[in-house]
């Protein structure tokens, strides 16, 4: 079976169905502009092209001075929870994610770390080291940069909405909570240019099915579209009962926020994995507030939900903004 990332994951991705791939065009590891420009090489203005205020600007570049503390820490773990005190990022912004005692899937020889979902405040962004932070690029404050390390696989969703994405394993083991899956990769897109994609697509790609992932923030808005071009993210369908969760990391501070994908509870081997489209900016808001306004009733412009869950909540959740 062909690997859809075509060697730029650690691990093959197989895919079992090529010809329902739609509009997809090429594997990216990480996110670009719709230039082709990679989004590590974003810089912050004081004001957007869009006109949205951009609270996150800052005329300085953080600066991280970890590398100060290679001879007192030569480990290669040297940014954890315990050393935070001698790393600015952690020490600033926490480093939520750690080693649990036992090997948890069938990649036995990776130290796999996991994201402690329970210490993590709501709708807190994780902030990793940067990728030119002076650590080691083995730092535990960067599991969001090291691609896909579980086993998954493309093929058809049992509940009949296209493709999904499977977790699969030769040991049998469950994924744990807290598991990085995979980054959400795709192009980003001003509100503008989400709305422009939407509305062609619309009148030229009726049932494609809509793949742009809007990240708020305050004062700030980032569409994420992996439609044409993207990683494994694309393929996770929506769940009103999810097994995975949207989190917003960023790689320093003051770079553009992404969206992470971990397992918010156990995952079986060969289970599909989902989330909760309404949950893209790593808030369980929307999805109560949904649930508040019972769409069953409501459902005019939107698609019917075939998650097929006891909690469904009938009608998929629709960005009114675009
Ligand atoms: C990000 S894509 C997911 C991958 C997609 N199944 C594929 O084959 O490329 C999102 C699209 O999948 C479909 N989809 C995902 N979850 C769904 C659900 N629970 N009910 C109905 N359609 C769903 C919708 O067409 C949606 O716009």
């Amino acid at each position: 079976m062909e690997d859809i990332s075509k060697g730029l994951e650690p691990f093959r991705i197989p895919i079992e169905d090529t010809h329902h791939l739609g509009s997809f065009l090429l594997y990216i590891t990480d996110s670009i502009f719709p230039d082709g420009t990679p989004v590590t090489t974003y810089e912050p203005e004081s004001s957007s092209a869009d006109g949205e205020s951009d609270e996150d600007s800052t005329n300085e570049t953080y600066t991280c001075s970890c590398v100060a503390n290679h001879d007192d820490h030569p480990s290669v773990n040297i940014c954890t929870v315990e050393n935070g005190a001698t790393c600015d990022c952690v020490s600033d912004f926490g480093n939520f994610y750690y080693m649990p005692s036992g090997n948890c899937d069938d990649h036995k020889d990776i130290d796999r770390q996991l994201l402690n979902l329970e210490a993590l405040p709501e709708r807190l962004p994780l902030v990793e080291c940067s990728p030119i932070c002076p650590c080691s690029g083995n730092c535990a404050n960067r599991l969001t940069q090291r691609g896909v390390l579980i086993s998954t696989t493309i093929r058809p969703s049992s509940s009949g909405v296209g493709l999904g994405l499977f977790y699969i394993s030769t040991t049998h083991d469950d994924l744990p909570q807290g598991c990085f899956v995979s980054l959400y990769a795709g192009e980003y897109l001003t509100t503008d240019q989400a709305r422009q994609r939407w509305s062609n697509q619309r009148v030229h790609e009726e049932g494609q099915g809509n793949h742009i992932l809007s990240l708020k923030l305050p004062g700030k808005t980032w569409h994420i579209d992996p439609r044409f071009k993207g990683n494994i993210g694309r393929f996770l369908n929506h769940s009103c009962d999810p097994n995975c969760v949207i989190q917003i990391v960023r790689w320093g501070i003051d770079s553009l926020p992404r969206a992470a994908i971990f397992t918010k509870r156990g995952v079986r081997v060969g289970e599909e994995l989902t989330f909760d489209y309404a949950n893209a900016s790593g808030s369980v808001d929307l999805a109560a507030q949904l649930d508040r306004q019972n769409v069953i009733e409501d459902g005019a412009g939107r698609t019917k939900c075939l998650c097929g869950s006891q909690k469904c909540r009938g009608w998929m959740p629709f960005d009114e903004t675009l």
